[in-house]
């Protein structure tokens, strides 16, 4: 590896022993005459009571990220680096190096629930939304009738009617299914929560709703890596912000920090895409991750590049978070 970022995270969030701390995290996958690099020398740290929302363009590693915490990935996949859960009861677990067995047995689903991004796709067709709630309930410990009970509550946060939930997946909206499969992650209580664009397919009031449920599990201790392209949810319920372009973290920052004085150039950009700002999207496309230039990955985009960004720059600390960019924004300075 070129580059190891520091595993500190932004002011503010340091408070005692991180749930999960994520070290030099990198994915490859081997395609017939390419090799895809989808996560590159990814660090991060989440503490219980955090809210870490993961943006940028569709294709840099978002999703990848989180299957690779629940040793989701497909056989043509190399993972190198550590991802270190420590949950408060129980023993430190690095996810990358235990096993489909401990992973199965204690972490999916127990440890680390997943709101996955395709629910559709995802919920088992032959059983319907009260079936699957209960199943997942007991299989957690909550005896028959109790988990009956627990399974309307589930629902009833996210949205769903108790009629809803005697419908079968094929019968459900893409709204209602993703309200089901956000039930269905929070249902066991996870400490920590990967929530892959949990949003998907709401209408604005579900989406605030979902949105401030997420955030109301942090407030009760819990921790979410919200993955989401909507820097308005971000903005709304997320401590801090993680920037990912072409596959790497390239600025984390406290939220309104990022939103008000962001440092890497793409989250300016990002920003300036916004409806409420220059709405104005940023120029050109990110590269192919079975291409990547030398150096800054954004540099074919950046107006500020110069001969320095063929060079990768290294993620470090900035300001109260972290940044990577060898010509970064100053506050208040135009880009
Ligand atoms: N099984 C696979 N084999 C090869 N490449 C893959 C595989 N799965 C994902 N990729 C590639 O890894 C990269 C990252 O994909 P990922 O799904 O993490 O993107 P994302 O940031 O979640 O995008 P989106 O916002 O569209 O969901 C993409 O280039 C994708 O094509
Ligand atoms: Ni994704």
């Amino acid at each position: 590896m070129t580059t190891t970022a520091p595993t500190t995270v932004p002011a503010g969030t340091g408070r005692g022993p991180a749930l999960l701390a994520v070290d030099g995290l990198t994915v490859r996958f081997r395609l017939r005459d390419a090799v895809v690099h989808a996560v590159s020398d990814l660090s991060l740290d989440l503490h219980p009571g955090e809210l870490l929302a993961v943006v940028g363009e569709s294709g840099c590693g978002k999703s990848v990220l989180a299957h690779a915490l629940l040793g989701l990935l497909p056989r043509n996949a190399t993972v190198t680096g550590r991802a270190r859960l420590h949950p408060a009861a129980g023993e430190p677990v690095d996810l990358i190096a235990v096993g489909e067995r401990h992973l199965a047995r204690q972490v999916r689903g127990r440890a680390i629930g997943l709101v996955p991004q395709s629910p559709a796709t995802a919920l088992t067709p032959v059983r319907t939304g009260r079936r699957l709630l209960e199943e997942t309930l007991r299989a957690h410990g909550h005896p028959r009738r109790a988990a009956a009970d627990a399974a309307e509550r589930v629902a009833a946060d996210v949205g769903l009617h108790p009629v809803d939930l005697d419908r079968y997946p094929h019968e459900l909206s893409g709204g209602m299914a993703q309200r089901l499969a956000t039930a269905l992650a929070l249902a066991p209580d996870p400490p920590l929560l990967l929530a892959d664009e949990p949003t998907t397919g709401l209408d604005r009031p579900l989406v605030d709703h979902t949105l401030d449920l997420l955030r109301r599990r942090c407030d009760t201790g819990a921790a979410v890596l919200l993955i989401t392209h909507d820097l308005a949810a971000a903005r709304r319920v997320a401590d801090t912000v993680a920037v990912m372009y072409a596959s790497r973290i390239v600025e984390h920052r406290p939220t309104p920090d990022l939103f008000d004085h962001p440092g890497h150039p793409y989250t300016a950009g990002l920003l300036d895409a916004l409806p409420d700002r220059a709405f104005t999207p940023v120029p050109g496309h990110p590269p192919m991750l079975t291409d990547l230039p030398a150096g800054c990955a954004f540099t074919p985009r950046c107006p500020r590049t110069t001969d320095a960004c063929h060079t990768t720059p290294r993620l470090a600390a900035d300001g109260g978070g972290r940044l990577a960019c060898h010509h970064p924004l100053t506050p208040g300075a135009p880009a």
